[in-house]
């Protein structure tokens, strides 16, 4: 049923959005926070989340959140230190490519068309980078390894502090929601931390460049084009900050729910591991970009919060297969759809392999 209403969609079949809109959680008040996350993870696999607690920004000094909401002058550093990333000329762009070593170390820049997730073309480019990883000591997994910054001559410093900040910041909020999570579970605070002892170290940034697909397609009726197309995340969390374009929707009973940009939040959703190890309890959400309504380009900063490199995928228990036959969980989650032999893998080995799955020739 959701294959099929996925093929339709993906064949260009728009179905009408409906008017439910994912409910905000505010971090501030733990134990409210938890009972709301529960209910929106088992719900939707996302929410929006705001504020954050005292000893949030006590332990990790957390600049981000300023009182109940985001610190809006820091979110915009951010989004223009995006939009002069993909303002750089191609000549500067092309000096920061990812480098094409198909071990699904994505760091660098990534040129129009050049990853998808599907058989459709994804009209959008990226930059992605991640945990500074000191050059005096070699890294311990293909996902490891020195990012690859422009030249300071074409992006100047300023902007790069403001992305690297935001990868900490962001790193720090995971760390803050995998306590909030554990909790809501009726968990030990740490049950969902110990996953993650390194998980940063592997975690990703994403920034994101849509076009509207006229950039690319040559007439109006063909619908090979997307912004993202259809798909769960892979990892435990992903955050999302998105400009107020639209095109970010996410799939729920038979519709796809636009979520807009809410000033003042960010977008949290669960991936296909954290969906694992609650046993099918929290969804992993089908999501995507699309670029139907408006002509405009859109940008977003994605933070991808991995476990550990080696950390262990569980076996889906019978009743995630039971979860998996009322469709709470989805075709595209390779960790449930019985296609892996999942004690042969760690986590790291199985992410690497995703990534090195959606490079496409640009
Ligand atoms: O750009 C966005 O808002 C979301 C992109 C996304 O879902 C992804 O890259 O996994
Ligand atoms: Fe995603």
């Amino acid at each position: 049923m959701l294959a099929s209403r996925l093929r339709q969609s993906l064949r260009g079949v728009r179905r009408m959005s409906s008017a439910r809109t994912l409910p905000t959680i505010d971090l501030s008040d733990q134990a409210s926070a938890a009972a709301a996350l529960d209910a929106a993870f088992s719900t939707y696999g996302c929410c929006y989340i705001t504020g954050c607690n005292r000893s949030m920004r006590q332990e990790y000094s957390c600049t981000l959140f300023a009182g109940h909401g985001i610190n809006l002058e820091k979110e915009a550093n951010v989004m223009q230190a995006a939009h002069e990333v993909f303002r750089m000329p191609a000549a500067a762009k092309k000096a920061c490519e990812r480098p094409n070593t198909g071990n699904g170390f994505i760091r660098g820049f990534i040129g129009l068309g050049g990853e998808s997730g599907s058989e459709l073309i994804e009209v959008k480019e990226a930059f992605s980078y991640g945990y500074e990883w000191p050059s005096s000591s070699p890294p311990t997994n293909p996902l490891q390894g020195p990012n690859v910054w422009p030249s300071s001559a074409a992006f100047p410093t300023n902007h790069k502090k403001a992305l690297q900040s935001y990868f900490t910041d962001l790193s720090n909020v995971s760390k803050q929601l995998t306590t909030n999570m554990s909790l809501a579970l009726g968990q030990p605070a740490t049950y969902f931390g110990d996953y993650s002892q390194a998980g940063d170290t592997i975690s990703i940034m994403r920034a994101f460049h849509y076009f509207p697909y006229d950039k690319l397609r040559r007439n109006a009726s063909d619908t090979n084009y997307v912004g993202s197309s259809p798909h769960t995340d892979w990892g435990f969390l992903t955050l999302i900050l998105q400009d107020p374009t639209g095109g970010l929707q996410f799939y729920h009973e038979g519709d796809w729910i636009d979520v807009p940009y809410v000033p003042g939040t960010l977008v949290v959703n669960g991936g296909d591991y954290l969906s694992l190890l609650t046993k099918g309890r929290w969804v992993s959400p089908v999501h995507r970009v699309v670029n139907h309504h408006t002509d405009k380009e859109r940008y977003s900063m994605v933070y991808f919060y991995y476990p550990d490199y080696d950390a262990k995928i569980p076996e889906p228990e019978t009743d995630t297969v039971a979860a998996r036959q009322a469709g709470i969980a989805s075709k595209l989650n390779t960790l449930v759809d019985g296609s892996l032999d999942l004690s042969s893998v760690s986590f790291g080995d199985y992410i690497a392999s995703k990534w090195a799955n959606v490079q496409r020739s640009s």
